[in-house]
C-alpha cells in the first residue's frame, strides 16, 4: 500500500468517513470498512504467509475439478497457496495489488470458501477461527492505517517487495509512521 499511495489513500478515507478521527477503531465498524477488508484480503492473495497449506491424506479414492485429476487414496495432497492466489486463469493481472478485485462480491470476512486463494480453507479441517481471525487481522491493519501517517523513509524510492525462499520478505520492512490523531485518543501505554 505504501507503493501506491492511492490505495493507502483510499483506506484511510474510508476509516475518516466511518470511524473518525476522535476514537479509535471498533470490532463494530468492521462490516461498515469494504476496502479495508479488501486491501486484507488482497495481501492474504498476493502475500501467503506459506508455500502450502497444511498436508492432508485422501481417505478414499476421488476426482476432483470435473474429474481432471484422480486422486488415490492414501494419498498427500497439498495446495500451492501462490498456484491459487496468482493463478492467471481466475486473477486478472494477478501480480497487481489491486484491492478492488474483492469488492464485485461484497466479502464481510477473510474467508475464501471457493479457495480462489487460501486464507482459512474450508471444509471438514478448516480453519474454525475465521471470525477472530478476521477480526484481529482487520483490526491491526486499521488501527495502523488509521493512527498513523505511513510514508516509504527517506532516500528510498520503493519498498523492495523481493520474496526470500519462504516468500516472507527479503529484505526487512522500514517504514515511517507519524501519528495523525489527537494524542488523547491513543490508549495510554502506562
Ligand atoms: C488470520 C488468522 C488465521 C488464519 C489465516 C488461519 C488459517 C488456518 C488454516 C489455513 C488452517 C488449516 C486448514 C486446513 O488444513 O485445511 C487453520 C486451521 C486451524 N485454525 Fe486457523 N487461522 C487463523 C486464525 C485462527 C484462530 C484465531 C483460531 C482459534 C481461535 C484458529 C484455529 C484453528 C484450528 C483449531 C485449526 C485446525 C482445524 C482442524 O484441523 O480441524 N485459527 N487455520
Amino acid at each position: 500500500m505504501l507503493n501506491q499511495s492511492e490505495i493507502l489513500k483510499k483506506a484511510v478515507e474510508e476509516l475518516d468517513k466511518i470511524v473518525g478521527q476522535n476514537i479509535l477503531l471498533q470490532e463494530s465498524h468492521i462490516p461498515h470498512l469494504p476496502y479495508l477488508v479488501a486491501c486484507a484480503r488482497e495481501a492474504l492473495r498476493l502475500h501467503p504467509v506459506a508455500p502450502f497449506n497444511l498436508p492432508h491424506v485422501s481417505t478414499s479414492d476421488c476426482t476432483v475439478a470435473g474429474g481432471r485429476y484422480f486422486i488415490p487414496k492414501g494419498s498427500s495432497v497439498l495446495l500451492s497457496r501462490i498456484g491459487l492466489g496468482r493463478n492467471p486463469a481466475v486473477w486478472e493481472d494477478p501480480l497487481r495489488f489491486y484491492p478492488d478485485r474483492h469488492l464485485v462480491d461484497r466479502h464481510a470476512d477473510l474467508a475464501e470458501t471457493e479457495l480462489r486463494f487460501i486464507s482459512f480453507t474450508t471444509g471438514r479441517r478448516g480453519c474454525i477461527g475465521v471470525g477472530l481471525g478476521t477480526n484481529i487481522t482487520v483490526m491491526l491493519l486499521g488501527r495502523l492505517l488509521q493512527g498513523f501517517t505511513w510514508s516509504i523513509p527517506q532516500g528510498l524510492e520503493k519498498i523492495d517487495l523481493s520474496e526470500a525462499v519462504s516468500l516472507f520478505k527479503a529484505t526487512p520492512l522500514f517504514a515511517h509512521a507519524k501519528p495523525r490523531l489527537n494524542h488523547s485518543v491513543y490508549p495510554s501505554l502506562l
